[in-house]
Formats: C-alpha cells, structure tokens, sequence
C-alpha cells in the first residue's frame, strides 16, 4: 500500500469497474453518434481540464468513431473542498465547435455550477448539437439541474478523489475512486 492509498478511507469504484462503465458509455456514444458521422458531420469530445481528462482519455479510446478532442479549463475549487462559487476560465478551446456535435465528458456534477457555467458558454458558439456525459453524479441536494445523457456512477455525498479526482492536486493519479479521510482535509 502506498502513503496515498493510506490517505483513502473507502474505495467506491475499482480500477476494474470504471474501465468496464467506461466501455458501456463509449459503447452507448458510438450508437447514438454513428448516423451522424456516416453523414460526414464532425463530433468534438470537450473535456474540463483537469479532472476530467483521464476520464476523456479513457472515453475517447471506447468511442468507435472519428471524434476530436479539445480541452477547457475552468476552475472553482480552488485548492479546498468546497466551490468557491465563482467559475474562471483559464484556458479556451483550440479549435472552432460552431457546427459540431459536442460531447462533454466530465469527471463529476457536485454543485452543478462548473457545468452550468460551461455549456451556457459553449452554446452559444452554436455548436449542433451538445450533451453531457459524466463519470460521477453526486447525490447531493442543493445541485443544479443538468441533463447528463450519461453518467457512469451515481455517488455519495462526501469528497471523493483518484481517477482524475484531487485535493489540492494530489490523488488523481489513483487509479481507484474513493473517500478521502476526513482527517486529511480538515
Ligand atoms: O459541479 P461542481 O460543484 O461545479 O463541481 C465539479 C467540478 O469540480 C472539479 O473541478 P475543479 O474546479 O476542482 O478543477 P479541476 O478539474 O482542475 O480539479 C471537477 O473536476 C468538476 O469539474
Ligand atoms: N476531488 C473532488 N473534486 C470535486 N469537485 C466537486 N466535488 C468534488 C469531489 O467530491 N471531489
Ligand atoms: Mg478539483
């Protein structure tokens, strides 16, 4: 056991089960965008810096059609717990979206408040079409109302990490998803 393994009270997901979930919903996207693709129209994978990049680099490989990927990075949390309730842009996109279909693939809907704040932003450079696919829905209360097309895991309401996950900046190298000890954040 390594000292960051020590630092995860409970394992929610296995290495192995979010590989298989992965696989269900790239599965899943390869259906429901294959038509569109024959057609010629281009698909562009968005994933929000930085958790949510092992997710996308995972998902990418399980979608079985020609799909960009391009990356965004926003920010509210800082190195705490808790949102800090103000969404910052730090990098935009590479490339155009208007008249692409857009999949976004996030790490996890806590708040709501980063995803509210991106797909606001990104239809309004009139992409054709834009869904949500998510690793972790977290079953919280006070949560924005998001239509996610997808979502891996429906999860408890306590701070989790690995798997792109951090508390300032560590964790996301675990290759599991877990609780975080309390004792470590508070
Ligand atoms: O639904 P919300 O309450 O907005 O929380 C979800 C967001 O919080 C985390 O990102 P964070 O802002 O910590 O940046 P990071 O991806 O660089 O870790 C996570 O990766 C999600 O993007
Ligand atoms: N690491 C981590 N980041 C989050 N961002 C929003 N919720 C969470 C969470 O439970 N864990
Ligand atoms: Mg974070």
């Amino acid at each position: 056991m390594s000292s960051v393994d020590q630092d995860v009270e409970e394992i929610l997901y296995t290495e192995d089960e979010i590989k298989q979930r992965v696989a269900e919903i790239g599965a899943a996207l390869t259906e429901e965008y294959a038509e569109r693709a024959a057609r010629g129209e281009e698909i562009v994978l968005i994933s929000v810096l930085r958790g949510a990049a092992i997710f996308m680099a995972d998902l990418a490989r399980e979608i079985k059609l020609p799909v960009e990927m391009d990356y965004m990075a926003i920010s509210s949390y800082g190195s705490g717990t808790k949102s800090s309730g103000v969404v910052r842009i730090l990098k935009d996109l590479s490339s155009e979206i208007s008249g692409k279909h857009v999949i976004v693939a996030e790490d996890i809907l806590d708040s709501g408040l980063t995803l509210t704040y991106l797909l606001k932003n990104l239809a309004s450079r009139e992409p054709l079409s834009i869904e949500v696919a998510t690793l972790l829905r977290k079953n919280t209360k006070a949560q924005a109302k998001i239509d996610c097309k997808h979502v891996g895991f429906e999860c408890p309401d306590r701070f989790i990490v690995g798997y792109g996950l951090d508390y300032a900046e560590k964790y996301r190298n675990l290759p599991y998803i877990g609780v975080l000890k309390p004792e470590i954040y508070q």
